[in-house]
């Protein structure tokens, strides 16, 4: 099956008068339809440029996007205007209209299509229900909370049925609690709607709670793109393990190994937790058979798309030949590393 989203060695630089700003640079990037897809990078990475090429808000310099089959870098505005109507955007600041009635935001772009008044009650009527905002038809923007700000701005872009919902920094303006609402609601988009998502972010915590798949861009480039388990559990850059140290324990840093050190006797041994090793059981058949004691002393276990993952360091007392057998040991069920 092709893939429904498809970039093909694509660049764009921006210039303004002697300065040229290489914003992506030959990305070659697939999003299958079904797929809750994330991209995520520091601030100026291009991920905001990346996601505005899907529905043409963006041009390319070279390369070429397909949405769907279409080439829509070589189409023109006729028929990009087409395939941006099967694609929904919510932003960052929401951006809806001050002066419309939640019910006016969302049926705006069914009156745009031409939608009588009557199909246009009853489809407003069902995203709003969909959304939880039924109650809240009649309000003003000014008079709701963030969170419901950009439940109505995901009931607009749901209006007309797209295949693909984008999402660009959809949470960045609000709380934790808020915008777990809200990547639960972007996640029943894609599950009970089967839209395709593409949430743009610099937050992992959002990447973590909703995305299958992630890509992580730096400095206009792709640096890494895997399922979010495969680039939690082995990120392959060092800014990948930044994103990934935000949200899970990992083996500690040259500092706290140090720290550790001086706190604690023993061999300092980190072991990886991935999926249902039996680490606990290995540990305590060590400490049985040889005369071997064990501290946690850093680290955490966590749930990554339903299995568990995470890091824990160990400090291990004992007999050093006793110690490099309970790490053979743990080698045979876990990653494991002494730290130096
Ligand atoms: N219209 C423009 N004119 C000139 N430069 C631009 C323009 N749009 C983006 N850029 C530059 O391209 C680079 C990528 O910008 P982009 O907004 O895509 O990054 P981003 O990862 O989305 O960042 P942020 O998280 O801060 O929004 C940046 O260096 C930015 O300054």
């Amino acid at each position: 099956m092709s893939p429904l989203i498809e970039f093909r060695d694509v660049s764009k630089t921006f210039t303004s008068g002697s300065t040229t700003v290489s914003a992506l640079d030959s990305i070659d990037l697939e999003i299958d339809a079904g797929e809750i897809f994330a991209i995520i990078g520091y601030s100026g990475a291009g991920k905001s440029t990346l996601v505005r090429m899907i529905n043409a808000l963006e041009g390319v310099t070279s390369g070429t996007v397909t949405v769907d089959g279409v080439t829509i870098t070589e189409r023109n505005e006729k028929e990009i205007r087409r395939i941006r109507s099967r694609i929904g955007m919510i932003f960052q600041q929401f951006n809806l209209f001050r002066s419309r009635t939640v019910f006016g935001n969302v049926a705006y772009p069914l009156k745009l299509a031409g939608w009588s008044k009557e199909r246009q009650r009853a489809r407003v009527a069902e995203l709003l229900a969909f959304v939880g905002l039924t109650d809240k038809a009649w309000a003003y923007p000014d008079q709701l909370s963030g969170g419901q700000k950009q439940r109505v701005g995901i009931a607009r872009a749901l209006a007309n049925n797209p295949t693909i919902l984008l999402a660009d920094e959809s949470t960045s303006a609000l709380d934790p609690e808020t915008t777990q609402d809200v990547l639960r609601l972007l996640k029943r988009v894609n599950s009970e709607l089967g839209v395709t998502v593409v949430v743009v972010t610099h937050e992992m915590d959002v990447v973590r709670s909703i995305a299958d798949r992630v890509a992580v861009l730096e400095s206009g480039r792709l640096i890494e793109v895997g399922s979010v388990f495969d680039v939690f559990s082995a990120p392959r850059t060092d800014t990948t393990r930044r994103f990934v140290g935000t949200v899970l324990k990992n083996r500690p840093g040259a500092g706290d190994v140090a720290r550790l050190r001086a706190r604690h006797e023993g061999s300092l041994v980190s072991v990886t937790i991935d999926g249902d090793a039996p680490i606990g059981q290995v540990l305590t058949d060590a400490v049985r058979r040889h005369d071997l004691r064990f501290e946690i002393v850093h680290g955490g276990i966590d749930a990554l798309q339903g299995r568990s993952f995470g890091n824990v360091t160990l400090a291990l007392s004992g007999e050093p030949e006793d110690i490099e057998k309970a790490v053979a040991r743990l080698r045979a069920v876990a990653e494991v590393e002494v730290l130096a």
